[in-house]
């Protein structure tokens, strides 16, 4: 077995691996990079990117469905889906393919294969050895595996990306963002949806009012939504698949086309051998410090999806790659802040969110003004015939900075960045409301949600 020594070695190519290969490369460091399947991970191959596609085309029956608001007659809309889920491959197919060339421009050496540990700096990848100075977990993750009789039977966001045949009827087993997001193109395509979720409330990390917005919202468009749900077992009905759960007591039974794993990711880290890279772990879950190094084994670094205690999102993907890049070039200086980072549900319409949520800030004690306003009174929700507009704005009493944006509808996937930027920067509610808008934009709409101050 051939031995070969690099500065750093990151197993996988998605967001977080890559983000590690700018400062690193930038520093003149020789670099690594494994990746098993296609360059660019999840996020453009089988994530955020093409399930913004099927997205795009629910915005579109939203819009039609409030045509007659503009004196629009239009018929009954026919989505072709099998047509649609060719346009979301036919727009990431060129994603590996480009990232290969710009790895090959930073001279990243790209190898294919699954790696492992083989020593506490040391990676195996097929019959090659690799000796690092730095070892990089960016593995991503995976659907929470379901210890239920019939979980086998479950299909994943991989399966719905790329099935050309549209369910009839789908059961999502959990209620966060998975769910939510193909729950509402699949609705408004005429699918019936139903989720069934574990907890009290749909998306638990979410403002407690902002989530009661959406499920009101999806109910309206005929999802049907359980929470305090056991789901027991799932079982094949002829050709359809049958999920047995427990609910206020009593044991039901639903059935549908296809069952949908929702319940979860969590980090892909389990066939690494951890133990061999002196790499302390429990329960599938690397321990990290504060600079994101493995706290037995501070050569190992981890970012992305393979954290567990960070939100698993695209950016900070690329931010917590880009920390561990900077980690290896300088020490161990840089260690990640979450507190501005915006996340968007892509429901449609979306809920946005960014900062404390009403509940958070009220449990760490922080005297708050808390702005909530339903807004589908307003001119510009009136003008676009919102079905829900609203926004839950908290701000903290003692430096007037704000703590927290929470939207429902009303552009609130863009406004957010907005609230996230001002959050950064420490701007307060009396200078975001002293700002000129163009108008009239749902922007010019913040002044009014901050309150006359
Ligand atoms: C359906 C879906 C929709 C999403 N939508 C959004 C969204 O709209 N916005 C958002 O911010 N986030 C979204 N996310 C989350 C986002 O995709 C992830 O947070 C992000 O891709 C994580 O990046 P990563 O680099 O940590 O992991 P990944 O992108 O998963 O990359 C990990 C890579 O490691 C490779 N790998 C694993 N083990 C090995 C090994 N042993 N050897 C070699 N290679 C290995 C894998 O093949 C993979 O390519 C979505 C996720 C899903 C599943
Ligand atoms: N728009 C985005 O940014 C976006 C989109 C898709 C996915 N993602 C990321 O991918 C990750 C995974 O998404 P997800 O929707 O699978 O997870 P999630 O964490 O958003 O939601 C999982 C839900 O399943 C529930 N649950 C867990 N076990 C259950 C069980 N046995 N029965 C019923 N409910 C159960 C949980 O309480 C939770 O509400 C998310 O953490 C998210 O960060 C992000």
């Amino acid at each position: 077995m051939s031995r070969e020594q690099f500065d750093v070695v990151i197993l996988g190519g998605g967001n977080a691996g890559i983000g590690v290969t700018g400062p690193a490369r930038r520093a003149g460091l020789s670099v690594a990079m494994i990746e098993q399947d296609l360059l660019g991970g999840t996020c453009p191959n089988r994530g955020c990117t093409p399930k913004k596609v099927l997205v795009a085309a629910g915005h579109a029956l939203h819009d039609i469905e409030r045509a007659s608001v503009h004196h629009i007659a239009v018929g009954k809309p026919r989505l072709d889906w099998a047509a649609l889920i060719d346009r979301e491959k036919e727009m990431i197919k060129d994603i590996p393919a480009n990232l290969a060339r710009s790895m090959a421009k930073r001279e990243v050496e790209v190898i294919r294969g699954h790696g492992v540990f083989a020593g506490p700096n040391l990676i195996r990848v097929g019959a090659r050895e690799l000796a690092a100075r730095h070892i990089v977990i960016a593995t991503g993750s995976k659907p929470r595996p379901l210890p239920i009789p019939g979980a086998e039977l479950m299909i994943t966001s991989d399966e719905m990306l790329n099935d050309r045949d549209l369910p009839a009827s789908v059961i999502f087993g959990g209620g966060g963002v998975i769910s939510l997001e193909f729950g509402h193109v699949y609705a408004r395509t005429g699918t019936e949806v139903s989720v069934l979720e574990a907890l009290p409330q749909l998306l638990p990390a979410m403002d407690a009012d902002a989530v009661a917005r959406l499920q009101a919202e999806s109910e309206r468009i005929g999802i049907s939504v359980k929470t305090s749900v056991s789901v027991k077992r799932i079982e094949r009905a002829n050709d359809r698949l049958r999920v047995i759960f427990s609910h206020d007591g009593a044991e039901h039974a639903l059935e549908a086309d296809s069952v949908v794993n929702g319940a979860g990711r969590v980090a892909n880290v389990d066939t690494l051998d951890l133990a061999a890279g002196n790499v302390e772990h429990a329960n599938g879950r690397v321990i990290v410090d504060r600079h994101l190094r493995s706290t037995s084994n501070p050569l190992v670094h981890v970012c992305g999806d393979a954290v567990p205690t960070s939100p698993q999102l695209s950016p900070i993907a690329t931010y917590e790659g880009d920390i561990v890049g900077r980690n290896i070039v300088e020490g161990p200086k840089y260690s990640p802040d979450y507190a501005s980072m915006a996340t968007s549900v892509y429901t449609v319409p979306a809920l946005a969110a960014v900062g404390l949520t009403e509940a958070a800030a009220r449990q760490k004690g922080l005297a708050i003004d808390v702005h909530t306003n339903d807004m589908r009174d307003w001119f510009s929700a009136k003008t676009y015939a919102e079905t829900v507009a609203w926004s839950k704005i908290i701000v903290d009493r003692t430096t007037d900075r704000i703590l927290g944006a929470h939207f429902v509808g009303h552009a609130g996937q863009e406004l957010v960045n907005l609230f996230g930027l001002a959050m950064r920067f420490g701007l307060t509610a009396a200078q975001i409301r002293d700002n000129v808008y163009a108008y009239p934009t749902f922007s010019s709409d913040i002044k009014h949600m901050l309150g006359h101050g």
